[in-house]
């Protein structure tokens, strides 16, 4: 089966790429690592690079995982090819413009175009923010999904992916021992949900929610606790209501308890997004807690 070594990065279509590049550079706090005409690199580690805006709209987004060798990636294409998906192999121009040496792309049921590459580029320079956010790492990524179960069943039956917990029907999924890489929500249209980087502490989460506010910047949750992964987080819209988020203190997972764990089932209730009681102005967390009251009046 499919082994994903790690998420590696988002590429965002958009007709804003100036705005986008600004929002990302002076609020969100990543580093500009290159420029076109028709796309910009950016990142929040020491990796080439997290996070790339491209030019236009339709281009639509895209998550891209690494796999550990190209023999690997390899496997993982005919695997997905015998069992029925269009597999496209990326060209020398597309490996390029993603600074790795071979990749494949191909979509999962919902239609989310999921990429996996080999040998991406490194980075000899380390990370150096445009803003102390204290952004340590690139995490993972909210996915939507037109149909949990059955995206669900991609991901770990094809993916190798495996269940942390479920909020209602949503699964947050591990490829490692970091509690999710992959979380996927319901929606009406595919696409990526939210881009989540770590931040070192939540005095950093506390410190970005006061200035972001008095940026003006449209806080989406938080600040608050995940009753899931445990972490603190807080979540807020940038352009083309792309949603980030800030966390610290995900759970990881020991080799032992990643073995053994078995997936909790969190009601769909504000409490199970967040322990503290703060309420998501997220659609699609939203929906989740109007649906469950809806359940809850049907019941009595
Ligand atoms: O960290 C989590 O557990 C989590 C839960 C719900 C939604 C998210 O985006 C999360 O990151
Ligand atoms: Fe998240």
């Amino acid at each position: 089966m499919t082994d994903l070594h790690d998420i590696r990065y988002v590429r965002i279509g958009t007709d804003r790429l100036d705005e986008s590049v600004e929002f990302a550079t002076r609020i969100l706090g990543l580093e500009l690592v290159e420029r076109n005409s028709q796309a910009a690199y950016l990142r929040g580690d020491d990796r080439d690079h997290n996070v790339c805006y491209v030019k236009g709209a339709g281009t639509g987004h895209v998550v891209g995982f690494e796999m550990a060798s190209s023999g690997l990636l390899d496997l993982a294409a005919t695997e997905l090819e015998q069992a029925g998906y269009r597999v496209r192999h990326g060209s020398a121009a597309q490996c390029e413009q993603r600074r790795v040496m071979d990749m494949v792309q191909f979509e999962d049921p919902t239609g989310n175009c999921i990429e996996l590459v080999a040998r991406p580029a490194a980075s000899g320079v380390r990370y150096f923010p445009s803003r102390d956010a204290g952004i340590t790492s690139f995490s993972h990524v909210g996915l939507r999904t037109t149909d949990a179960a059955t995206d669900e069943t991609f991901w770990t039956q094809q993916l190798g992916a495996k269940v942390s917990d479920w909020i209602g029907d949503a699964a947050l999924l591990r490829i490692d021992g970091v509690h999710h890489k992959v979380a996927l929500f319901t929606s009406q249209v595919a696409g990526v949900h939210h881009v989540n980087f770590q931040v070192r502490e939540v005095d950093d989460i506390m410190r970005s929610w006061y200035w972001l506010c008095e940026q003006g910047v449209r806080i989406a949750f938080g600040p608050g606790r995940h009753a899931t992964s445990g972490a603190r987080f807080l979540y807020f819209y940038g352009p083309d209501d792309m949603i980030y988020e800030y966390s610290c203190g995900v759970r990881i997972f020991t080799e032992e308890e990643e073995r053994v764990h078995v997936p909790r089932q969190f009601p769909r209730e504000a409490t199970s997004y967040c322990t503290w009681g703060s309420k998501p102005d997220i659609a699609e967390f939203r929906a989740a807690e109007a649906a469950a009251a809806g359940d809850a009046s049907n019941v009595g």
